[in-house]
């Protein structure tokens, strides 16, 4: 359990996470990071990492320098289990459909949802963030609209919350879930297996849509891909290639501001738009690919 914590601030959100991106790659690494907006009114972003030994603090000064952030405060910590602390601390997630829930409230899941345990780990995607949840409201749209997706890819999966919405949804569908991050896999492999999924949802390492597997069973008739502006972009053309004619994306992790933005980029790359919805500061497109 970490005994450490590293503790800096930012004034904004995209910039706290691509910091809390880099505090995961120092080496010796962290055994999580967190990124949380401060509820102290100063609209502040609290990017922070857990350490099971002291930090390296020269490595901690380059990254504070680069990123610009304030000096991190670095203290040791008295033991706690801090996954069971924000496990307790989550509350279950209403997306449409979708029901997501911590293996503590599995006495609160209602009937008629499509319910998916989702423990709070070291992955990104509990559904507590307005993206998660656009990504979710996007697939109820699309089922509601009579889309069935068979094969389906989640691109940048995290918890693989979005691979496993899919896989409940449409029970014929196959499904790969990837991410760049080997602890996130880990993490949805795990999460999988607790929802019963194993055998339709398959957990790869890749980065975008560079692995065998993910050629191999392509192109997908829905892709999500919940990441942000700048790896978005550059899966533009990727994204075309692997997803069917007439198939859809589902594109979040983008601040409202730069939607218009990569929609033009998608829409050069040969999608059409379908639905676009705002969570908070976040945005999260719909997009077809031209028949
Ligand atoms: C915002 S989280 C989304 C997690 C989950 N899909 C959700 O919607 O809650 C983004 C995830 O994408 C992964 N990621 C970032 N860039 C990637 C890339 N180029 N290829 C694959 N995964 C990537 C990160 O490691 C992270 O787990």
């Amino acid at each position: 359990m970490p005994t450490w914590t590293a503790l800096t601030t930012l004034p904004d959100e995209a910039s706290a996470i691509a910091l809390g991106d880099a505090l995961e790659r120092l080496d010796p690494a962290p055994e999580g990071v967190g990124v949380f907006e401060m509820e102290d009114g100063s609209s502040l972003w609290e990017v922070g990492g857990y350490f099971t030994a002291a930090p390296d603090r020269t490595a901690l000064a380059v990254l504070q320098a680069a990123f610009g952030a304030r000096p991190f405060a670095v203290s040791e910590l008295p033991e706690t289990d801090w996954v069971a602390k924000v496990r307790r601390e989550l509350a279950p997630i209403e997306a449409g459909r979708f029901f997501l829930y911590g293996s503590h409230d599995a006495d609160r899941v209602p009937d008629g949802r499509i319910a998916l345990l989702v423990d709070a780990a070291m992955a990104f995607g509990t559904g507590h963030h307005g993206t998660t949840q656009g990504c979710l409201l996007a697939l109820d749209r699309l089922i509601d609209a009579g889309i069935v997706g068979r094969n389906v890819a989640d691109i940048g999966c995290g918890t693989a919350v979005l691979a496993m919405a899919a896989a409940r949804a449409w029970p014929d569908a196959a499904v790969i879930a990837s991410d760049i991050d080997a602890v996130a896999v880990d993490v949805a492999r795990a999460n999988v297996a607790l929802n019963a999924l194993s055998d339709r949802v398959a957990c790869i390492e890749a980065a975008g849509f560079d692995a065998a597997d993910l050629a191999a069973a392509s192109p997908f008739d829905l892709v999500f891909a919940n990441i942000l502006k700048a790896p978005l972009i550059d899966l533009a053309t990727p994204m075309a290639r692997h997803t069917a004619p007439g198939g859809h994306a589902i594109l979040s992790g983008l601040l409202n501001e730069q939607a218009d933005e990569v929609s033009a980029i998608y829409g050069s790359a040969g999608f059409a738009p379908v639905h676009r919805r705002q969570i908070g500061d976040w945005t999260t497109l719909t997009v077809r690919r031209a028949d």
